[in-house]
Formats: C-alpha cells, structure tokens, sequence
C-alpha cells in the first residue's frame, strides 16, 4: 500500500477502523466455522475407530477372522490414518484467514500503522496528565480526577470498556522507549497487577506477558532510583524464568548497589513529569482546561456584557446576533449561533476529503509537531455556497475584508482523540515566516467557528489572559492577534485543549492585516 502512515489524528480515522474491523470479524467467523467443521470431522473418525476397538476388536467374538474387519483396518493403517495426520485443511484455513487479513490491509488505507498506536498512546497521556486523571480508574474504563483526595468524574461514560494488562503494558512501553519514567511506571504498575490477575492464562492476541511487564517495570524503578522496588520484581521475574542471565545479572547488581548505597528511611523520591516544550505555562494552560469556561468574570467586570448585535449591517438588521464580551484585553468575543447545524455539517462533508494532517510554521517551512495533533483542510470559496456565504457573514460582523489575498481560505479542523493545539500565536513571530508568502502582511484577526460540540475537554484557552472558552456548538470566536501599530499582541497565547470525548471539528478564518486600512486605522500608540 502506498500510505506509508496515516496517524490517527482524526476521530475521522477511528470510524474507517472501525469498518476494517467488522471485515476482519467476518473473516474470522468463517475461518471458525471451517475449524469447527474440521474438528468435527477428526472427532467423527476418532469415534468410529475408537468404537471398533471398544466393541469388535476386543469383545469375545473372534472378529479378527473377518476379512472385512481385516481389509478395512490394513486400509485405515496404510492410507486414512496417513491422510488425517497429513490433512493439509488446517493450512488451507490458516491460510484463507490470512490471505483474506492481507487483502483488508493492503486495500484500506488507514489500516492502523505502528506509528498510529504510539500516536493514540501518546494521546491517553496527554489526556492523563492535562486533566489529572487518574491511572487506576482510567484503566477500569473511568475518567476520574484526583482532587485534595477526592476521586471526582470528570466524565461519566455510557459503557465503560476497562483496559487489558497488555493494553496498559503497550502504553507502558511506548513511554519507556521514550525514557518517560514518570508514564512507565504508572501504566506498567496497572499492567503487572492485571497480568498477576489473568493468572499467567495466554491469549493468542496478546503482545507482552507478565513477565515483560516486570521486566520493564523493573527497570523503570531502577531508572527512577527505587532499587529495593526494582530489586524485588526482578525477584518474581526470575521466579517465572529462572533461566534469565540478563536478569540474575540485573539482581546482582540491584543487590550490590542496595548494600553500598542504602536508601534512607525518608527518602522518598517523587516522579516528576518529563518537561515539555510549553513548561513555563504549562499549569495555566492545564487549569485553564481543566476549569473550561467558570469563569467568574462576567459578574466581576461590568465591562463585559451580552447584547444583540448588527453593526449596522443591513444584513444582520433582521436577525441581529448574540454577542458575548468575553475579554477587553485582548479584545475576544464570541458570536452565538453564528452558523447553522445544517450548514455546519455541511462544511465538515466537503472538508473530509481534504483532511491532512496539520501543520505548524517551523523556520521558514511548515511542518508537523506533536504539539498540534489534528488534521486539516483549506476549503476556498468554490468548494461550496454555504463558504460565500459564511465569507459575508464574517464581513458583515466584523467589517473585515476576507477576499483573499486579504484573508486566507477557511482552515478546516478535526482533531482526534487527545488531539490538541499547545499554546501558540496565531501571528507570525518572524519575519520568515511561511505567513507572509500572500504578502498582505500578518495574521491581524482571527475568526474561528465551532462546527461541533464535545463531550468532554476541548476548550480553547488563553493562556495570559487567563480565561478558557468550552467549545459552543454553531459559535465563532473573534478576536485580534496585532496591536493597532502592527506589534504581535503577546496576551493572544491561546490552545485548543486535548479532546477528552468526543468529535471536535473547527473552522479558522485568517484575516491579514492588508486590505483592512479602513475599517482598522493603524496606530502608533503600542498600547491600542
Ligand atoms: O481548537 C481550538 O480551540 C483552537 C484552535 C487554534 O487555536 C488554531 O487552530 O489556531
Ligand atoms: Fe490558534
């Protein structure tokens, strides 16, 4: 197949997996059915001659005399017995099941890669660290947050699918490879304990046994500076593989290091979270996703109001819309029911088709980062009615002018489970950036409309401002990226939040700065 990797980077790819497995499960019936016709059959020849031997071969009569009894055993040892040990029907079966597995991998392009499963294994930590869930309860299918103590939902499921103990031991081992101690531990601690638990019974689809579990979970501890711990599951590991050099060796050493550095009573070491590229706001950006949108603020500053809203545009005269203040500075407002379901819905259809994965500016090329995990897809105005239309209505709202090159075409979002945007600007912060190539300046506003709701997580958050608006449904947000005098207007650091459930589609509209001199006058005075 040509698509080298398709990251599940849209919950898009989540629903053509799940048509992949229902061909692989009727795949898997059938190749069932054939097995158990085969067995019957075997089952069917070992009754016959097993009742000939109970009841002709050894009762009283002298059976042995017949020439029929004696034609058809000598037949049964030269020839029947030869074509049942010889039976080439467990093959074939094997074979049509994997013949059949082959043809659903090469013809569906998002067959899941390697790189998929890291990738949704990343995103379960993601969503574990961003909204401080809680190891244990996510394992058993729950979305739970530690709070002063307190176990509280953050979401409640309609069915919960609790994880294997080689679930939990493929997310252990992908932060293990990553040297994340800090994930390792967590999930391959749950994944020993499920593993002790299945009490050593093998599954043929299973990766890793308890004994790797240990073994990685071994190291992990010894990596962090727990000795004692490493010492004593390498203990049990050995019990199960006595023959393991590497880890008689490992235990030697364990032993060794316990005897000439002996760990204090105290001394209790804290995993700290591997450090990201975000750090330094890294525990707004969390609270302000984990608070999604309670912020007080309407009632404290008088400043910010609901009203109805036209512009004064004709277009808007009959049929003003709800305008929420969200913040003055920056200046952030979020338009309510800006867009229909229907059109919404459309829009989402037109973009599937085009959806890649997204990109971020890296020097002067743009290229994909983990920090943004969705994909994306750049609808111009002929790819549908409905994009003129909301084109208008932007204009008539904002007074801005979206003709291209003036604004850039409507960027179409869908994020994946877990799939986020870390804070960034949406301006360009260098003068090589690929966001001058339509040369009509910086990105001066920024337009986004929600095409979806979620049912969990997902908020976008401001990071300096302090606040986070929770994704509403059909609602566009607004707001200003550049001062009046052309400057980057830093208090815009904004994120979307990891989608902790649900399908979370968006549309960014780029206004630049050209193009508007007369409905934004410059200004020299940096604090407008
Ligand atoms: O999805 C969001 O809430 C924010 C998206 C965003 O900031 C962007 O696409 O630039
Ligand atoms: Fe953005």
């Amino acid at each position: 197949s040509l698509t080298l990797s398709v990251m599940f980077t849209s919950l898009l790819n989540v629903r053509q997996a799940i048509s992949i497995e229902r061909q692989l499960i009727d795949l898997l019936e059938t190749y069932i059915e054939h097995e158990s016709e085969r067995l019957e059959d075997i089952k069917r020849f070992y009754a016959k001659v097993s009742d000939l031997h109970s009841e002709v071969y050894s009762g009283p009569s002298a059976s042995m005399a017949n020439p029929l009894v004696a034609f058809t055993l000598i037949k049964r040892l030269q020839s029947e017995w030869v074509n049942l040990v010889y039976s080439n029907e467990a093959q074939e079966n094997t074979q049509a099941l994997r013949s059949g597995y082959e043809e659903v991998e090469e013809e569906e392009g998002y067959f899941p890669k390697l790189e998929d499963l890291q990738g949704a294994a990343k995103g379960l930590m993601r969503l574990q660290d961003v909204y401080s869930l809680q190891v244990g309860s996510l394992v058993r299918g729950q979305f739970k947050r530690i709070n002063n103590g307190n176990l509280i939902d953050i979401y409640s499921p309609i069915i919960s699918i609790p994880l294997s103990g080689d679930d939990c031991f493929l997310v252990g081992k992908v932060a293990y490879e990553q040297e994340d101690y800090y994930h390792s531990v967590q999930w391959l601690e749950e994944s020993v304990r499920l593993f002790r638990g299945a009490g050593g019974e093998w599954s043929p689809e299973n990766e890793g046994t308890l004994e790797d579990a240990l073994d990685h979970l071994a190291f992990s501890h010894f990596k962090t500076g727990n000795v004692s711990y490493a010492l004593s599951l390498s203990q049990e590991l050995l019990n199960y593989d006595p023959m393991n050099r590497r880890v008689s060796k490992n235990i030697e050493m364990y032993e060794r290091l316990l005897v000439e550095y002996p760990p204090l009573p105290s001394a209790h070491t804290e995993l700290k979270r591997p450090k990201t590229t975000y750090l330094r706001t890294r525990n707004t950006y969390e609270r302000l996703c984990q608070t999604q949108g309670t912020q007080p603020r309407h009632y404290e500053n008088p400043r910010l109001f609901c009203d109805y809203f036209t512009n004064d545009s004709p277009g808007l005269l009959l049929q003003p819309i709800r305008r929420e203040v969200l913040s003055l500075q920056p200046y952030v407002v979020l338009y309510h029911r800006f867009i229909s379901d229907s059109e919404a819905k459309s829009i989402q259809d037109v973009a599937q088709t085009g959806l890649r994965r997204s990109v971020v500016a890296s020097g002067e090329k743009q290229a994909t980062a983990e920090y943004r995990i969705s994909k994306s897809a750049w609808l111009k105005e002929t790819a549908h009615p409905i994009i003129g239309r909301l084109d208008q209505r932007i204009t008539m709202l904002t007074g801005l002018n979206v003709q291209p090159p003036y604004a850039e075409y409507l960027q179409v979002v869908n994020y994946g489970i877990g799939g986020h945007y870390e804070p960034h600007f949406d301006h360009a912060t260098s003068a090589s950036s690929p966001l001058f190539r339509l040369n009509t300046g910086n990105r001066v506003a920024t337009f986004m409309i929600y095409l979806s709701s979620v049912d969990a997580g997902g908020s976008t958050a401001f990071i300096h401002a302090n606040f986070s608006v929770p994704v509403v449904e059909n609602a566009a947000l607004f707001w200003w990226n550049l001062h009046k005098n052309g400057q980057g207007d830093g208090d815009t650091l904004h994120a979307g939040c990891p989608v902790l459930v649900g399908d979370k589609w968006v549309a960014n509209k780029w206004i630049h700065e050209y193009g508007q001199e007369f409905q934004r006058r410059c200004s020299p005075n940096p604090e407008e």
